[in-house]
């Protein structure tokens, strides 16, 4: 059987190694440093290999030269394993999100997030935005001018087979995992399933 992948990208910090371990039974590495994964980690269950890559855009401490390393890294990954990839997850930082963005916008710069979406929505089957660290989220309606920034018309509610409020710490993920392990059945990738928690 031909090997399958889903993939985990995201600014770096967002949570994207937590959120993972959240999903499955596999532990990887993760920290409080910025820039922890600085290769991919993947694990494979049945025909599925899972990957978490490493969070691309600028952290303190590091140059920029190298958020761009790893950026064009992380785009190429994708590009390379693009025909076996059949889902992609963007883990963004709902907290900081729309602050972030809307600093680069005024700037004249696309966001790198945004940037990201519509490269996933272009290369890969089915993109899962999980908007994780919900939990510093005061305001639930902040999810629409997310939504609306990537293109997606609000409310957010429209988008439930897009967006996924998720708080990674917490373990609270439902949602999204029901949906992703659907969605690898109704591909008949049934070991895969095996994968989550
Ligand atoms: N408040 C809050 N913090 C979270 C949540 N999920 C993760 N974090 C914290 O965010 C920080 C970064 O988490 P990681 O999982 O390492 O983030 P990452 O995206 O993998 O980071 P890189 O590997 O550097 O790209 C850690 O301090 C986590 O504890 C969440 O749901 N809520
Ligand atoms: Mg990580």
């Amino acid at each position: 059987m031909k090997v399958k992948e889903v993939i985990f990208a995201g600014r770096s910090n967002v949570g994207k190694s937590t959120l993972f371990s959240a999903l499955f039974k596999f532990e990887v590495r993760k920290g409080k440093k910025p820039g922890t994964t600085i290769r991919p980690n993947s694990f494979q269950v049945g025909s599925v290999i899972f990957t978490d890559l490493p969070g691309f855009g600028y952290v303190s401490g590091y140059s920029r030269n190298f958020s761009e390393r790893v950026k064009d890294f992380v785009v190429e990954y994708i590009e390379t394993n693009a025909r076996r990839i059949v889902a992609s997850v963007e883990v963004i930082d709902a907290s900081s999100f729309l602050e972030i963005a809307e600093r680069w916008e005024k700037r004249g710069y696309i966001p790198v997030e945004i940037e990201m979406f519509e490269f996933l929505n272009d290369v890969t089957p089915r993109v899962f935005l999980a908007a994780n660290k919900m939990d510093k989220v005061d305001d639930i309606t902040n999810l629409n001018k997310i939504a609306e920034m990537l293109g997606m018309q609000p409310p957010w509610e429209k988008w439930r087979h897009v967006i996924y409020p998720v708080c990674a710490k917490k373990g609270e993920v439902s949602a999204l995992k029901r949906d992703l392990k659907q969605y690898l059945l109704s591909l008949n990738l049934r070991d895969a399933a095996k994968a989550f928690r």
